[in-house]
């Protein structure tokens, strides 16, 4: 079975988390991003009007002058004049985030030109008071062994994909915290450190969020390279703002001078990334396909061909999780292995829950967490997470 031979997840079942999206997250994320920003007259009715034609009206096309507008012609060809909730959720969502970028201008030449709508949220988070405590931490890792530090920094890079701004938008706070070693629903921890330990050729680390989850992937980065464990490392990171907390170019300058505020251990893993950057073992890269509707399945040849040259290609969070499994209604005992076999490299997920899209998993364990009162909301609440390895 392909994911071409299983049902999309739409978004008109009310109840279910995509309708949660539109009808809840939407309009919070709306009333926040206009609440913070002086903006126009004209920015504020785009605005409006999006969130309108999103939940009432048809998918209407970019307009006339937009840069990509032919690009999204043929994207959604199959999908405009339809109701947005009908489509598939996963073109939806994704051409949600280029309209929001149109109706704040930020393609449009003008004072509000590569104005990142969602910058407010970024930076807060990486002001917040308690980042401090969990940098500290890092100076508990000092005496570990190389595996063992592999290992820690592994599940701090998977949970740090627990910190997703989008996500917590037009939701009640989940209940209780969670530690690396509870909630994993899949673990292929030691496949993905036996991955991440070669010491040879590229490591592809395809990011998802700015602020704590990117500190936490950029502090593996740093230990990757530091330990010898990668000979080159490449972040892959958004051409644009895209799903609120994604990270870009901009949000990687921001964690590396927060990392260089110190406390010390974080201090010298910026300094020691710099020096990467300046000698091409750390390597910054970013294409548009990132930001395409679609998943893994249709990537272009030279995104394939990049992966194709990495030694292990790792994926975090769970949009690049529903990219690469397919944003479909799999059963969720259908084998990872399956879902991927068309990945050109060994690849490595990393993933909170917050979508119901999820393969690999036991009937045992699914049916146990089902039948958990304190787990309801197990595949969309953030506090479970995988990681899934095909070698
Ligand atoms: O930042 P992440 O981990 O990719 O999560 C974003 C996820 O949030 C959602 O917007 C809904 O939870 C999904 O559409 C998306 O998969």
């Amino acid at each position: 079975m392909s994911a071409a031979d299983v049902a999309p997840v739409l978004s008109n079942s009310p109840g279910s988390l995509a309708w949660h999206v539109w009808h809840e997250r939407h309009p919070a994320l709306i009333d926040q991003v206009a609440a913070a920003h002086p903006y126009p007259p004209g920015h504020l009715a785009a605005l409006r009007a999006l969130l309108a034609e999103t939940l009432t009206g048809p998918v209407r096309p970019l307009p006339p002058d937009a840069a990509d507008r032919a690009t999204w012609d043929g994207w959604g060809a199959d999908h405009f004049g339809r109701s947005w909730l009908d489509v598939p959720f996963l073109w939806a969502e994704s051409y949600f985030y280029r309209r929001f970028l149109d109706a704040v201008g930020y393609f449009t030449p003008g004072p509000w030109s590569g104005l990142d709508p969602f910058a407010f949220l970024k930076a807060a988070e990486l002001d917040s008071a308690d980042l401090g405590q969990d940098l500290d931490a890092l100076d508990g890792t000092a005496g570990l062994t190389v595996e063992g530090k592999t290992r820690v920094l592994l599940h701090g890079a998977l949970w740090g994909n627990q910190a997703d701004l989008g996500f917590r938008i037009g939701v009640a706070a989940t209940s209780g915290t969670v530690g690396p070693s509870a909630h994993l629903v899949a673990d292929d921890t030691t496949a993905a450190v036996s991955a991440l330990t070669t010491g040879t050729g590229t490591v592809c680390l395809v990011a998802d969020n700015a602020g704590r989850e990117l500190l936490a992937d950029l502090v593996l980065v740093d230990h990757l390279l530091a330990a010898g464990l990668a000979e080159r490392v490449t972040l892959h990171l958004k051409p644009h703002p895209y799903y609120v907390s994604d990270a870009t170019t901009t949000d990687l300058v921001a964690c590396l001078r927060r990392l260089a505020a110190g406390p010390p251990a974080a201090a010298g893993i910026a300094a020691r990334l710099r020096t990467a950057a300046a000698d091409g073992r750390l390597d910054v890269a970013t294409h548009w396909f990132y930001c395409a509707p679609y998943p893994y399945h249709r990537m272009p040849d030279d995104l394939a061909d990049t992966y194709a040259a990495a030694s292990v290609v790792v994926l975090k969070g769970d949009l690049n999780y529903r990219r690469l499994v397919g944003d479909c209604r799999w059963p969720e005992s259908t084998p990872f292995a399956d879902t991927v076999d068309y990945f050109p490299a060994p690849v490595v997920a990393l993933r909170t829950l917050k979508s119901d899209v999820v393969v690999g998993l036991d009937p045992a364990d699914v049916a146990a967490l089902d039948g958990d009162p304190d787990a309801a909301r197990w595949r969309v609440d953030g506090r479970y997470a995988l990681i899934q390895v095909r070698p």
